[in-house]
């Protein structure tokens, strides 16, 4: 997958000019690049409104980050699950119409969530950087901040809001600037969580230092085609380089049935992150109990 990233104004902190497009007007060519574009633009608001400088301020005052990496390794449940907190996506739409994040993240942790993840992008996901704050006041365990992160800016905003760890999407990052994050992120006592689909981004995170826990997601984000094969194929492939690293693994996506659980199990997932079969069940606490068989 490429994304083609334009030209920046104002100029950016990290070097992500690799990928420019000829035409800036041009259509996106889908949707991942769409919300990188989206994303350009929607960060430049929100400096205007307030500066980094100042939110790096605001950063100094926030409670120490909390170990999200560890709550995976001691696992409430085998794997351990990341419940998402997701209200819509571009794939489904609205999951959930009546859409209480406190609510939907409390029942979480009482089923047994080891941690959990917030969507805080407004426009494709309607979540918000609001409801990540709103969860870290209403729960004690880790949470991971669910963003398009292309700007340094956005790792600070989420470290504010109480955000244990961040989400790296290899296909819209180049190398450096995967090392410049997790640099940041772990700066400012977080996880970060590298995300990958392809054998290709597999091997770029593999070689990159710092790296402990990888999300392969089960989700083509170019067509929304969804296969527990991805996490059985490239576990297979690259087995022995993840345990001899000391990386976990969390499967991503596309997990509804306790056959699926088992599946990515089975391919030596450690932890996964759930989002849609959980949130759209009336009551996501029972939703868990059954997926898990607690
Ligand atoms: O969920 C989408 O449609 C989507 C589209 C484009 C980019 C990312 C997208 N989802 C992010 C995720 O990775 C999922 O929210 C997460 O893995 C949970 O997936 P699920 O259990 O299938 O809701």
């Amino acid at each position: 997958m490429q994304i083609r990233r334009r030209p920046p104004n104002p100029a950016v902190e990290v070097d992500i000019l690799r990928y420019q497009v000829p035409d800036p007007n041009g259509q996106a060519q889908h949707i991942l690049e769409e919300i990188v574009w989206h994303k350009e633009k929607e960060i430049e608001r929100m400096r205007d409104r307030l500066s980094l400088l100042d939110l790096r301020k605001q950063e100094r005052n926030a409670s120490p980050a909390k170990d999200f990496l560890g709550a995976i390794a001691q696992g409430k449940t085998q794997p351990a699950l990341i419940a998402e907190v997701k209200k819509a996506s571009p794939s489904k739409g609205v999951i959930r119409e009546d859409f209480d994040p406190v609510a939907i993240a409390q029942a979480y942790v009482n089923g047994g969530a080891s941690c959990l993840s917030v969507l805080t992008d407004s426009k494709f996901f309607q979540g918000s950087f609001d409801n990540l704050a709103l969860v870290r006041q209403a729960v004690d365990i880790p949470l991971l901040c669910k963003e398009f992160i292309i700007y340094p800016y956005q790792v600070y905003l989420a470290r504010v809001k109480g955000a244990d760890a961040i989400l790296l999407i290899a296909a819209i990052l180049k190398d450096s600037d995967l090392q410049y994050f997790i640099k940041i992120i772990r700066a400012l006592g977080m996880t970060p969580l590298v995300e990958v689909h392809s054998l290709e981004e597999m091997d770029r995170v593999l070689a990159i230092e710092g790296v402990s826990l990888i999300g392969i997601n089960n989700r083509n984000l170019e067509t929304f085609e969804v296969s527990l094969k991805t996490t059985q194929q490239l576990l297979e492939a690259r087995e022995d380089k993840i345990k001899e690293l000391g990386i976990h693994v969390v499967s991503e996506s596309g997990i509804h049935t306790p056959q699926d659980l088992q599946t990515v199990k089975d391919a030596g997932a450690n932890a996964v992150l759930i989002g849609e079969s959980l949130v759209k069940q009336p009551d996501p606490q029972q939703a868990i109990s059954q997926l898990f068989g607690v």
